[in-house]
Order: structure tokens, then sequence, then C-alpha cells
């Protein structure tokens, strides 16, 4: 029997990895999920696996690649298929990254090799209430793609309709930042937009496990009636209309995932081999051969250093975020807690500093070599061990030199590497699961330990 496969989408930090650790919480089933980053830094991976049980973490697996779309013939059908392959498991959850468009992930599914295995289930887009609210609900009109500006970059605004325009269920998130009338009038919108879609309102992506896996919500007859699905398969290659999308060609063994690239062009109904023979990919459905990151003008960098930030001049940082920075995630060392390994995560107007775990080089001699026998490429500092600052920072039309140069303002200084770094004022968590939020654009933070 197949096994069913929820799609999850949405804008960058709406709230999918939040939803995806609850209902791994919450849920019996064996659930294997397949996460995918923007950028070099799997945080989406580590978060999930912290959360879970999973003690060889084997059932999250991570896309390295950092753009779905161009790992969608090789990458991800291989993934998928040597997971069903190797593991037992009732449903599978893939997380698409936040500038991912859902459709060439949903492809794979139907037409491409990991159909055979598979069976999609639901696409399921969440969306960030507020952030929804100040971009599109501000006057009457129906929302309407933008498109290109005059520099080529479509606006983020343009992916997020997408997104809500190509799922079946739609989970309005962070309604805990808008006020109930405003809640009410962002799922009239929704409702507009995507009439096949139900649409679920929540704090914390808190929903109900049965109405993510399993819900039977895609419907390949509906579906072809939507805009975006119509879009999807008039990009297909495939002129054959009348035939069942379901032409899992040879992919029923499980093995063609090894051959297959095809990159996501809707070739792959037709159960042949497309390889271009230069692992590159070069069209994701749409005529401009260019990657969502880039068709949004959106840029992903690193930022990572093995010195921590001063915590008042990180917090005046938050307090006031550059323009154009879109989403920041990663792990943060703060002077002063020296064994708390802190998530830091900023999306919309917030930015949530969390104790996800510990620092390895804060356990006992003995216990930091066992970890260290189990995770030999893990870099480690003589005098400081595996701590480190290293963020994700994901931009529009971002200046990024003044952005690093700012960050590199919050380490500590030479000098302050001497201090003694309990002296500081310091607010930020302690405790495993604590968390602070800073609210960018304020002075007035809440903290909720
Ligand atoms: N206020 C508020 N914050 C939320 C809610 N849900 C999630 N968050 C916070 O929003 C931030 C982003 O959440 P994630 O779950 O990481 O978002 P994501 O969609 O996985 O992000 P990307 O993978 O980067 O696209 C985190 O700091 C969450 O704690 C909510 O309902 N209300």
């Amino acid at each position: 029997m197949s096994v069913p496969v929820t799609i999850l989408c949405g804008g960058l930090g709406a709230g999918k990895t939040t939803l995806l650790s609850q209902l791994l919480e919450e849920d019996d089933r064996d659930i294997a999920v397949l996460v995918n980053d923007v950028g070099e830094v799997n945080v989406d991976a580590d978060l999930v696996e912290a959360r879970t049980d999973l003690e060889t973490g084997d059932e999250v697996v991570a896309l390295e690649n950092g753009c779905i779309c161009c790992s969608l013939g090789g990458e991800l059908s291989r993934s998928v298929i040597q997971l069903w392959k190797e593991h037992d498991f009732d449903s599978l959850v893939v997380e698409a990254s936040g500038v991912g468009e859902p459709e060439p992930i949903a492809r794979q599914f139907v037409r491409g090799p990991a159909g055979g295995p598979y069976d999609l289930d639901a696409v399921v887009t969440v969306a960030d209430a507020r952030l929804f609210y100040d971009t599109f609900v501000d006057g009457d009109e129906k929302p309407v793609r933008q498109g290109p500006d005059e520099s080529g970059s479509r606006p983020i605004a343009d992916l997020l309709l997408e997104q809500v325009e190509f799922c079946d269920l739609l989970v309005l998130n962070k309604c805990d930042l808008v006020s109930e009338a405003e809640r009410d009038r962002v799922v009239a919108v929704l409702e507009t937009l995507q009439p096949r879609a139900d649409i679920v309102t929540t704090e914390y992506g808190s929903v109900r496990p049965d109405e993510l896996l399993e819900s039977e919500r895609f419907d390949l007859e509906a579906a072809r009636e939507s805009a975006g699905w119509k879009r999807a398969v008039e990009a297909s290659a495939d002129h054959e209309a009348g035939d069942s999308l379901h032409d899992h060609g040879d992919s029923g063994d499980g093995e063609s995932g090894d051959e297959h690239r095809n990159h996501g062009d809707g070739e792959s109904g037709d159960g042949e081999n497309h390889d271009h023979g230069d692992g590159e990919s070069h069209d994701h459905g749409d005529d401009d051969h260019t990657h969502p990151p880039e068709r949004y003008g959106i840029d992903v960098t690193t930022f990572a250093r093995t010195r921590p930030f001063h915590p008042r001049r990180l917090r005046e940082f938050l307090e006031d975020v550059p323009d154009g920075l879109v989403r920041a995630k990663g792990l943060c060392w703060i002077a002063g807690r020296e064994r708390a390994a802190i998530t830091m995560s900023y999306a919309g107007t917030e930015t949530t500093l969390e104790v996800t775990g510990r620092w390895i080089a804060s356990f006992s001699e003995q216990r930091q070599e066992a970890y260290r026998r189990g995770q030999p490429d893990m870099p480690w500092d003589e005098e400081w061990g595996d701590r480190e600052v290293r963020l994700a920072l994901i931009g529009r039309n971002l200046d990024q030199v003044a952005l690093e140069s700012r960050l590199e303002d919050c380490l500590l200084t030479d000098s302050e590497m001497a201090e003694n770094w309990d002296d500081y004022e310091n607010e930020t968590p302690t405790a495993m699961g604590e968390s602070t939020t800073i609210s960018s654009g304020s002075a007035a933070d809440r903290s909720n330990p």
C-alpha cells in the first residue's frame, strides 16, 4: 500500500517547523519527515530532530542542497525512495523551505518516481496571519500577483499567493498576533483566493493531527480545476491531457529515483529518464530558468563565528533589525550562557531566543569525548569546544556587508573576552525550553520563562 504524503509549505517563518514539532509530539503514528532548509544551516532538521525521541534521527532526513526545486529530480526522489526502502512508517511529511514553491514538489508525488511508493494525501500551506493581514488586507480588492519589478525579481508576496493558491488545507497561524476582526478578514480573503481549501486558524501551529495526516484532502480531479494545479499541469511537457496523472513509469520498484533527474520540468510522467548528464537543473516548470530564491530576489547568507554575542548589544540589534532582513535562524552562543545552546528565530517582527540544548563543551570530559566520538566531523575549538554563533540570514534587497558588520559589532571584543561575563546584565534564557521574545521596532520585550 502506498504511504500517504503531506506536503507542508508556507512563507518564511510562518510556523511550519513549530507545527511539525507538535505533530511529531502528539501523534502516535510513525511519521517520517523530510525537511529542506534555505542556506547552509539546516536548522529545521536539527530542531525537528531535537524534539523527537528518535534515537538515531534516521527518520528525519535533511535535503542538504538548500534548493528543493533543484534537487527534485535527484535528491528528493532518491531520499524519499530510500527512506521507504529502509524504514517502516505510516506517513511521510515533506517540509518545504519557506521559499519553496509547492507545485514542483507535489508534482513529484503525482507524476514522478516517488509516485510509486507514495500517494499524495494533502498539500498544507501555513500562513502567518499578521503578515498576511499587513501585506494583503488593506483594501477591499482581491490580492493579485504583482509580477517581476524592474530588477526582474518578484515580490515575496507573489510567493505567498502561490502557496495559498496551491493547497488543500490552509493553516492560518500566529492568530495571537491579530485581533479577531483582523483574523476574520484574512479568512475571508483566503476563501476567495482558494475556495477549494479548508481553513483552520491556529496559534503556535496547534492543529489536530487528523487534519494533517491521512486526511485524503488531495483530490486529483478537483486539483486539476484549481488555478495552481492547472498551471502546473499546463506547464508540463506532457500533452496527453486525458491520461491519468498517476503514471508512475518504472518507479514501482523504487529504483528509478537513482537515475531520474527530471528537474521538476514536468516530463517525468512519461516514465522515461531525463538525465541531462550534467547533474544541473535547468527548468523549474516556469519559463525563467531561475531558482525561487533568485526569482524573488532573496539572498541567503551564513554568519558563523566562534565568539559569543554580548547580551546587551545583541538585544539592541534585535530591537532594531535592519530593513530587508526577512528571516534569521540558527544557534547562538551568548556570553554568560556557557551551557545553553540558544536557538534564535527571527520572523515577521519578532525574535525568539530559546534554549534548545546544551553545548557539548559544557558536559564532563568523559561525556564530551563520547559525543565527539559519535560526531567526528563536528568542528571543535581547543578553548571553547563546540560553542559558536551560526545563523542563516535570509533577506531581500539586503545590504549584506552592513548586516555582517552590525552582527560583528554584537560579538565580544578582544578585551571583553577577558572579562567576567557573569557580570553582564543578561535577560536571555538559561534552562532548556525557556524562551525570550524581542520585538523589533520597540524597546519592550516579553519574557516567557
Ligand atoms: N507569536 C507567534 N509566534 C509563532 C507562532 N508560531 C510560530 N511562531 C514563532 O515564529 C518563528 C518561526 O517559526 P518556525 O516554525 O520556525 O517557522 P518556519 O515556517 O518553519 O520557518 P522557515 O523554515 O524558516 O520558513 C519561531 O520563533 C516560532 O516560535 C504563533 O502562532 N505565534
